[in-house]
């Protein structure tokens, strides 16, 4: 849906162009759609065909070259970006993590002047550790020590405390192991609920078919969008 409001949209955005102003490279042209509450996204396409830049545009890390961006009816501009970036949180494939321990990492993003006055749910925190099966002093290991598949959970934990409305997860479980994949994925599952939504880039089959209820494919600059994963 283009051009008019969508009150059931989470996120609409239409026009959304990306070039690469020094090459001229084209990543994507005059692409647009809406992500709806439940929408589970499987974001495909080739190596290099521009996954990544296409979930930090939507993320609004990237600079976009054309398009307009809606969060809930509301363009997003410079004023409100802060906030669009805490309800459509993008997962990155190489977690980035600060010097200190797991708790000190997902407790960072608190001291934001945006998630004050909220109220950290350390409850919520333990039930989510609980359900990746890891023990409470995971919390206290410096991330210097966590291996890849550690740092992408405590990335991941991070970004879940913050309570977003749509997850764009770029690769967000490449570094784990089979069993603990599959607890990442059934916790994704239960937290994607009515009001929530992800945009998920995998490369394994199975992952693929697992979590995309829709599939955007990127192909030379085109975005299709269909149903067969
Ligand atoms: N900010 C940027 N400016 C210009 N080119 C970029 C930028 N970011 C990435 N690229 C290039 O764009 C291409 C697509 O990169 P991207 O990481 O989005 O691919 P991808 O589809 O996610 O690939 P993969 O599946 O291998 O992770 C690559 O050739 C990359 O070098």
């Amino acid at each position: 849906m283009t051009g008019v409001e969508d009150t059931n949209a989470l996120v609409r955005f239409e026009g959304l162009s990306r070039y690469d102003t020094l090459s001229g490279r084209v990543f994507f042209k005059s692409f647009s759609q809406a992500i709806y509450p439940n929408d589970r996204i499987l974001l495909d396409g080739a190596s290099g065909a521009g996954k990544s830049v296409f979930l930090r545009t939507l993320a609004f890390l990237d600079q976009m070259q054309e398009g307009v961006i809606y969060f809930k009816n509301e363009a997003i501009t410079p004023k409100n970006v802060i906030y669009y970036r805490s309800q459509v949180a993008y997962v990155h494939q190489q977690a980035i993590l600060f010097e200190g321990t797991v708790e000190e990492n997902i407790y960072l993003p608190w001291q934001l002047k945006i998630h004050q006055g909220k109220v950290f749910d350390q409850s919520q925190l333990m039930t989510y550790l609980s359900c990746l099966e890891k023990p409470a002093d995971f919390l206290k290991k410096s991330s210097k020590t966590l291996s890849g598949g550690e740092q992408q959970i405590c990335h991941l934990l991070r970004t879940l405390m913050l309570n977003p409305s749509v997850l764009l997860l770029d690769e967000p479980t490449s570094a784990l192991d089979a069993e603990a994949v599959i607890l990442v994925e059934n916790l994704l599952n239960h937290w994607c609920h009515q009001d929530k939504a992800w945009v998920w880039v995998s490369h394994d089959q199975g992952q693929k078919q697992r979590v995309g209820q829709q599939q955007w494919r990127i192909d030379q600059a085109n975005i299709t969008v269909g149903n067969n994963i």
